[in-house]
């Protein structure tokens, strides 16, 4: 895209032109003046609803419980929502052409809906869709658009209004391909960064309202090169559907898994902001409920780890685990050695594999078969033992007839009768020696044991890399007991599918509460009836009746959505959105699918930054196993971040680097050229005062060191006062020293980049970490090298 022309409304002079501004300020102030007396009584509203609960009424203890339930939902989830968008409540407004039928309508846009006493809409939540036109008209298209407006706020105070206008006669073509809102969001990008994303509903452009408003189903991947604004846009769309899809997505949740907790913070500030509260954030590594492993493995490991042949591998670990052994199996209890021979054994194990169940659960079978092979054994020796003595009597000519007789009938009916056999293996169970004997040949088994013991035994991960095709996996040998790390939340997740939790017990304990449930629900669902739906949120879409009993029925505080997907491994998500998707490996993409059994994602990413070693090269090698020729791919092309001088310094990289890539377009022009500095690592802190005081005073700027791992420590060393990694707390402080891995989807005023030409050896594929850090800042680039600038580089900074 090229820097087009906006088309600015041009007055006939001056003057006039002042007072007719002025005179349209002093009107939308009034309006929206009104839209925040209307957002004030909203809240008190919400806040008295939350205070004083609902209207004593009849109906019984349980119906005053489940009611009062219902209210403090519907009032606490409102007044969250009220008070996230006192900052730019309304940021614009779309007045249609008038027609045949009379004037046009004029809607004013927000970041939610208000209506008036009369119920009549005065304010369209910016995901409805009679907004819509408000992000997709252009000049060359404005549909049934007259004119539309950005009305730009400073807390209630309306500071200035930008105006399009789509009929004017006499637009010439160059005006008419201006692009969405140009004067407003460039002035939006030139603001500097506070560290803290923030949302950009009033600024959203054409390429990415596609994105945003998407439909649910399917995947859908945006690919997109730095800054062009895939973050927020996957932010934006999580919003949009949840507000279109609020029916299926507020009782299923939508998971976002962004690549570290620093990043989610980050962007945690923004959702709230957006009205929502239900979604779950995650990183890969916390995706294992209970865990939230950091620790990284070196690349060769993270490859193994995150090869789907990981899978076959852990397969035939549980598999390793299920043991019949090959001399039979002999126990000595009560003065007896207990045998099942060697067949029995190996029959036992496969009519329990055989079952296709989890291991714990088919453990029970393997163990029930087991006692009962012990018992009959048992009673076999018993009677040869109980037949010596009666050996005795049998004369020449055998037993005596009366004897024989007894003899017949017992062998005619079963050695034991069917409680006989429930009381001699509940006693066998009893014993702890049969216990422990059994437990080694089919162990019950959590998904942590399972992995530590097979990287703690080099022999079984040999063997058994071998059998699944994955040579080389010695290499994953450590010792018991080292923290968990990020590529091995997807083992864990996989391992817990593959063993299951024998959770019999647990499930007789939720039917008899089930039924204990209906009955509440029926009560809950009446309550919702009585209650009826409020102007902004209908209430019955909040929660559903069964799941309001659900909520409630025991008692303790209600749970939201989020808190309980959180907390289940097994939990079903209306929709995923996966962020830096390029960086998860085949076993994380298991993981995650396993999350959405619709197949309802938005793979959010870019091929070219692919850093991990184990991630993605195409789109396609991640996601055609699971949605064979049925993604689809929207791209993003214009970079909102880094203005063009530094973008041209990052495409040098890039078009190394990956080569079939186009690099996304700037739409910023301005900012000082970027600069290279041979400069020894001593000499940083004079560079990096320098920086912060070209902030100037007052000024939010941050900056960020992004150094290669090589310098990291000599970086750290010279600059002791400065944030260390990607912490929450470093995002606030004015400098942070980073590599190029932690630096990957945040942004900086000012980049300070050191040792370019260790950055470049120390990608795995060459090139990514440099182009990562080149596209962070998003306004200064400085590159620091020890006189080793690589010729990559030099090219563009010289013309710079
Ligand atoms: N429509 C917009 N209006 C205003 N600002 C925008 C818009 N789109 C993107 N931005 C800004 O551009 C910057 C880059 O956006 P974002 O971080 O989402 O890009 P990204 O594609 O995820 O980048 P990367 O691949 O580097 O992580 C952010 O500061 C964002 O607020």
């Amino acid at each position: 895209m090229g820097h087009r022309q906006a088309a600015p409304v041009k007055p006939a002079g001056a003057e006039a032109g002042e007072a007719a501004r002025r005179a349209a300020v002093r009107t939308e102030q009034e309006y929206v003046t009104r839209l925040y007396e209307r957002l004030d009584e909203e809240r008190a509203k919400a806040e008295t609803a939350l205070r004083e609960g609902p209207a004593a009424g009849g109906g019984g203890v349980l119906q005053a419980r489940v009611e009062s339930a219902v209210a403090t939902d519907e009032a606490a989830r409102r007044l969250a929502r009220l008070s996230g968008v006192e900052e730019g409540l309304c940021f614009g407004r779309i007045d249609h052409r008038a027609d045949a039928d009379g004037p046009g309508d004029t809607f004013y846009i927000g970041r939610i809906g208000l209506r008036d006493e009369e119920h009549e809409p005065i304010l369209i939540d910016w995901r409805a869709a009679a907004a819509r036109p408000f992000y997709t008209a252009t000049p060359g298209a404005p549909g049934t658009l007259a004119r539309r407006r950005h009305l730009h706020l400073r807390h209630r105070e309306v500071l200035r209004l930008d105006d399009e206008v789509f009929d004017l006669e006499g637009l010439d073509e160059a005006e008419r391909r201006g692009i969405v809102g140009e004067a407003a969001l460039l002035a939006t990008l030139r603001r500097g960064r506070t560290g803290r994303m923030s949302d950009v509903v009033a600024t959203i452009q054409e390429e990415q309202d596609q994105v945003i408003r998407s439909g649910l189903q399917g995947v859908l991947v945006v690919q997109g090169g730095p800054g062009t604004g895939k973050t927020v846009a996957a932010l934006h769309r999580a919003a949009y559907l949840l507000y279109t899809h609020r029916d299926v997505l507020e009782r299923r949740g939508v998971l976002i898994v962004g690549p570290n907790a620093t990043f989610l913070r980050y962007i945690e500030q923004v959702l709230p902001g957006l009205g929502e509260t239900d979604v779950v954030l995650a990183t890969v590594g916390e995706l294992h409920p209970g865990l939230k492993a950091t620790a990284r493995d070196t690349p060769e490991v993270a490859v193994l780890k995150g090869d789907r042949r990981m899978a076959d591998l852990l397969r035939a670990a549980v598999h390793d685990r299920q043991r019949a052994p090959s001399g039979g199996f002999r126990i000595d209890t009560d003065g007896l050695t207990l045998v099942v021979d060697a067949e029995k054994c190996e029959q036992i194990r496969d009519r329990a594999r055989d079952l296709h169940l989890p291991h714990n659960v088919q453990r029970r079978r393997f163990v029930h078969d087991m006692l009962e092979a012990l018992a009959v054994n048992r009673a076999e020796q018993y009677e040869r033992i109980m037949d010596e003595p009666l050996e005795q009597l049998a004369g020449p000519g055998g037993y005596p007839a009366w004897l024989q007789e007894l003899l017949d009938e017992a062998e005619d009916g079963p050695l034991l009768d069917e409680t006989d056999l429930r009381l001699a293996k509940e006693a066998l169970w009893q014993e702890p020696a049969v216990r422990k004997a059994l437990d080694e040949l089919w162990p019950e088994l959590t998904p942590e044991r399972l992995l530590t013991d097979l990287f703690a035994s080099p022999d079984a991960l040999d063997r058994l890399g071998a059998e699944a095709g994955l040579p080389g996996c010695a290499l994953l040998h450590r010792p018991a007991g080292s923290p968990w790390t990020v590529p091995d939340v997807p083992l864990l997740d996989e391992a817990a599918e593959l063993l299951g939790v024998d959770d019999s017990a647990e499930k007789a304990r939720r039917r008899a509460a089930d039924a204990a449930r209906a009955e509440e629900a029926r009560y809950a669902a009446e309550v919702m009836q009585s209650t009826g739906g409020t102007n902004m949120i209908p209430i019955g879409d909040l929660i559903s009746a069964s799941e309001l009993a659900e909520r409630h029925g025991d008692g303790g505080p209600p749970l939201t959505t989020a808190q309980r997907a959180m907390a289940d491994r097994q939990w079903a998500y209306g929709h995923v959105i996966v962020d830096e998707a390029q960086e998860l490996s085949e076993m994380a993409w298991r993981t995650v699918m396993r999350r959405v059994p619709t197949r309802s994602l938005t793979v959010v990413g870019d091929i070219a930054q692919t850093g991990s070693a184990a991630g993605a090269a195409t789109w396609g090698q991640m996601l055609d196993r699971y949605v064979p020729g049925r993604w689809r791919e929207q791209r993003l092309m214009v970079n909102y971040r880094t203005p063009a001088a530094i973008m041209r310094v990052a495409s040098d990289v890039l078009a190394a680097v990956a080569p079939d890539q186009t690099p996304p377009e700037p739409v910023r022009d301005d900012g000082p050229p970027p600069r290279a500095v041979a400069l020894p690592v001593d000499a940083l802190p004079g560079l990096v005062r320098d920086e912060l005081a070209g902030f100037g005073d007052g000024d939010e700027g941050r900056l960020a060191v992004i150094t290669s791992a090589a310098r990291h420590a000599s970086v750290l060393a010279v600059l002791p006062d400065a944030a260390v990694g990607a912490t929450p707390e470093a995002l606030d402080s004015p400098t942070v020293v980073l590599t190029a891995e932690e630096a990957k989807g945040l942004e900086f005023d000012s980049v300070v980049v050191v040792d370019p030409a260790g950055m470049l050896a120390e990608s795995p594929k060459g090139g990514q970490d440099l182009y990562v850090a080149l596209t962070r800042p998003t306004r200064r680039l400085t590159i620091v090298h020890n006189n080793d600038l690589p010729p990559l580089l030099s090219g563009s900074l010289a013309a710079g």
